[in-house]
């Protein structure tokens, strides 16, 4: 349903992703894994309109998105949740998903206070008394409230506790189960090993590893070469 095909993104003339492929299909969870600077934040930013690539071609749902407004893809149901989070600090947990809201969508404020209790448990609370954690909650939970047809995750467990980080992983298996399609941005491997049908690395800009979680678990030298000191 999303389809990468060989991008060249850039920042002014820092060539950033150099021919850059995926895909997710439908209900699939997939990973894109890779050190820092490695161009992980660049390729969703891509995927969203925020960064336009000046060659290959990206489609969603058999459509061109190169080139369309950011805005415009994301009405087309493509939701980003940026490291960033971008919560409302002022609103309340509750009026931060009533304004995120597309009603008689597929997931209700009641459904997603289902699946995040403490958010229910946070409702009255203003977005800027929350923690980290619930920050990151909220951020999910405003995408999937949207109406989303695919979800692009930036280092939801960044900066976590451990504890929290077992809650996030909860969340998200339970996004996948629901079939909803995911891009997910992780540095955290083992929250990744626990989730992903498929991973990708990328190593300066261009893919240089795709396997299945089980070509994965498999192969522990991929970790070695590409992925160790990367925290
Ligand atoms: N707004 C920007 N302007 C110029 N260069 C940028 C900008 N954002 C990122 N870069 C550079 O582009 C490269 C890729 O960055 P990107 O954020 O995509 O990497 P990443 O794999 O997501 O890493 P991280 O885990 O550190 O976020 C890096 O060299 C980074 O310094």
């Amino acid at each position: 349903m999303l389809v990468v095909d060989g991008i060249h993104s850039y920042y002014g003339k820092s060539h950033v992703l150099e021919g850059v492929s995926l895909e997710v299909k439908a209900g699939e969870l997939v990973t894109l894994l890779g050190r820092n600077g490695a161009g992980k934040t660049t390729t969703l930013r891509s995927i969203a309109g925020m960064v336009r690539p000046r060659a290959g071609s990206i489609t969603f749902e058999g459509r061109e998105t190169v080139g369309r407004e950011s805005f415009q893809i994301a009405r087309s149901g493509v939701a980003f949740v940026q490291e960033s989070r971008g919560i409302f600090g002022l609103l309340t947990v509750e009026e931060n998903l009533r304004v995120a809201e597309r009603k008689g969508g597929r997931w209700s404020i009641e459904d997603v206070y289902q699946m995040f209790p403490r958010l229910r448990e946070r409702r009255r609370n203003g977005g800027r008394a929350l923690s980290g954690g619930e920050q990151q909650m909220l951020a999910i939970a405003r995408a999937l409230v949207n109406d989303p047809k695919i979800l692009l995750l930036d280092e939801p467990t960044e900066g976590l506790a451990p504890v929290i980080v077992d809650e996030i992983v909860r969340i998200l298996r339970g996004i996948r189960e629901s079939g909803m399609p995911v891009l997910l941005v992780e540095q955290n491997i083992a929250v990744c090993e626990k989730l992903a049908d498929r991973h990708y690395i990328l190593e300066q800009g261009r893919i240089v590893y795709a396997g299945s979680r089980d070509d994965f678990a498999a192969d522990p030298a991929v970790r070695d070469r590409y992925l160790a000191l990367s925290a």
